[in-house]
């Protein structure tokens, strides 16, 4: 009877295992449409990057990241960003504080567009408005502009492939042995992960390329159920609220420093996703 037990209870074991691959095999073929172009077009452009506006989304996360960034405890050599897509402006206070910054994407089409900015190649994205506020709440003034793009372009020393579903997230060998001194991660794992307990693996995965005593520095969507990654490329998100988000934090053994959230005022939900709020935290690993 007890042996029955036992194989019954390995055969759930097993269907629930292979319910977690499937799953994370679909979203890995929802992202194959994934179009860079396009999805900066949805969310680096005005009205959601529209730096006269003083409710915009986009000076909100750099108002959030340069605060965060230069509070004076987060510190060291390395910071890696999970799952960076096409985009840098999630860096562009962090390049100030280390040396080396790490960016990924779980595609290649991501990595390519990273580095035809970092190498300054014809026809990539302007980020100018963004390196211009990001001197601006330096107390630089803009025309540091082109000095922050020279440092972001010396401090980036590899663009990485990632797959936060594997317990090891990033290549053997591309970290030192402690692990990254800071991680900053945008939009990545509510929109890679099938369910909330696919985020919650996926954040103790990245965590796993932490050092005890670093920093995270994660900005993610609430209340979202999808997102347009290009034109009828419709990609499923786990839509998570402050409590579900905290919860994933404890779980991973990180302390809580800070939270905040944001609101969308109703003209920026331009049909690109039904995303409602968004939230950022500060949390150091314990
Ligand atoms: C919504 S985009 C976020 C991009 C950028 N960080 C930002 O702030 O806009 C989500 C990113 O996660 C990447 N991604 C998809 N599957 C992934 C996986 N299994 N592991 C890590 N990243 C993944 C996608 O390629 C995409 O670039
Ligand atoms: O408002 N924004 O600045 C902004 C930027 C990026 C993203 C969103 C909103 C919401 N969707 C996520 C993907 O799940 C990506």
């Amino acid at each position: 009877r007890k042996k029955a037990d036992r194989g019954m209870e390995r055969g759930r074991v097993e269907d629930k295992e292979q319910g977690m691959r499937d799953s994370v095999a679909a979203m890995a073929r929802c992202y194959r449409g994934f179009n860079p172009t396009a999805y900066l077009q949805y969310n680096y452009t005005p009205p959601r990057a529209d730096f006269s506006r003083d409710d915009s989304i986009v000076l909100w996360k750099l108002g959030c990241l340069h605060r965060a960034f230069t509070e004076g405890d987060v510190v060291g050599e390395t910071l890696v960003d999970v799952g960076s897509g096409p985009t840098l402006y999630q860096v562009l206070s962090g390049c100030e504080v280390f040396g080396r910054v790490v960016l990924t994407d779980f595609l290649d089409v991501n990595r390519r567009e990273l580095r035809r900015w970092l190498g300054e190649e014809e026809g990539s994205f302007d980020w100018t408005p963004y390196l211009q506020h990001v001197c601006k709440l330096e107390g630089r003034g803009p025309s540091a502009w082109q000095e922050k793009a020279a440092r972001l372009r010396s401090v980036v020393t590899e663009i990485l492939p990632i797959d936060v579903h594997q317990p090891s997230p990033l290549p053997p060998g591309a970290l030192p042995s402690p692990g990254a001194d800071c991680l900053v991660s945008s939009f990545c794992l509510e929109s890679v992960s099938p369910d909330l307990a696919s985020f919650t693996r996926a954040l103790g995965h990245v965590s796993a390329l932490l050092r005890p005593g670093g920093h995270l520095l994660l900005i993610g969507a609430l209340g979202e159920s999808y997102y347009m990654g290009g034109p009828g490329v419709r990609i499923p998100v786990v839509p998570l609220d402050e409590a579900q988000v905290c919860a994933s934090l404890r779980a991973s053994s990180y302390a809580l420093l800070h939270l905040s959230t944001y609101t969308l005022p109703p003209d920026m939900r331009v049909g690109v996703d039904d995303v409602t709020g968004i939230f950022f935290v500060k949390a150091r690993k314990m």
